[in-house]
């Protein structure tokens, strides 16, 4: 019994490192408000979903989190320990994939990824020959992304989140754009790669969620 509080006790100390602390969070556009009221605490070790129908504020929370949109109302603060962050530093610690974050265009995929280690390495000294071998995309390593297909890019933005060297990953529709099999590989990694790490998930399709251990719907923080 008290071996199993120690190690319970160690845990929580592993992995409460890193953690988001949101206070009467809100957000509105306009005379909209879009959340209000979000009360909730974020560790490191766990996966988050956010659920809620077309056009009720989860992309929205996800950016506000991440400090790339302004609040409303309320605080969010990003706590190391004892020490909380910066705002400005934020980004610092977080990998997004979503639809409207684009890639550069014009760039192949090795110029693509020398360009992005520069500001976020990879995982464990990853090369980025590696990377491409994991994004399953070897054929395409000089190809623009302006050609890639749209499930192609997806594998490359998911692939950044999996393995760049920070905490926290926040994935908005990740699946979006995905066939059977790259689904099936995005299950598989998000599960593998989010261990320790603060995950966040922004989905309407329980395949995409499924793991996850605490799911919200936005339409609770209307009032
Ligand atoms: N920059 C903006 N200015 C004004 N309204 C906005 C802005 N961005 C989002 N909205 C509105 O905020 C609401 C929430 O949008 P959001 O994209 O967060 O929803 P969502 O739940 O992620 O939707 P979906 O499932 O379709 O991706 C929508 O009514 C949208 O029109």
């Amino acid at each position: 019994m008290f071996k199993a509080f120690i190690i319970n006790h160690f845990y929580l100390i592993s992995t409460d490192k890193l953690h988001i602390i949101t206070q009467n969070l809100g957000k509105k556009f306009r005379n909209e408000w879009i959340f209000r009221n979000v009360n909730l605490t974020f560790h490191a070790g766990n996966s988050y979903t956010f659920t809620g129908a077309n056009g009720s504020g989860k992309s929205t929370l996800l950016q506000v989190l991440s400090g790339f949109m302004p609040h409303s109302e309320g605080t969010v603060s990003f706590q190391d320990g004892d020490k909380t962050l910066e705002v400005d530093s934020f980004y610092q610690h977080i990998s997004i994939t979503a639809p409207y974050l684009e890639l550069i265009e014009d760039f192949t995929l090795s110029e693509l990824l020398a360009f992005h280690i520069k500001f976020k390495p990879l995982r464990d000294g990853l090369t980025i020959s590696q990377f491409i071998d994991f994004i399953e995309l070897p054929q395409a390593k000089n190809k623009e992304i302006k050609y890639f297909s749209s499930g192609m890019k997806q594998r490359v933005k998911l692939g950044l989140s999996f393995l760049s060297d920070c905490e926290i990953l926040m994935l908005d529709e990740p699946t979006s754009n995905l066939d059977n099999n790259a689904s099936n590989w995005y299950l598989k990694n998000v599960q593998e790669y989010s261990k320790q790490r603060l995950l966040f998930i922004c989905s309407n399709q329980p395949s995409e969620y499924e793991f996850c251990s605490d799911i919200y719907n936005i339409h609770d923080f209307k009032g």
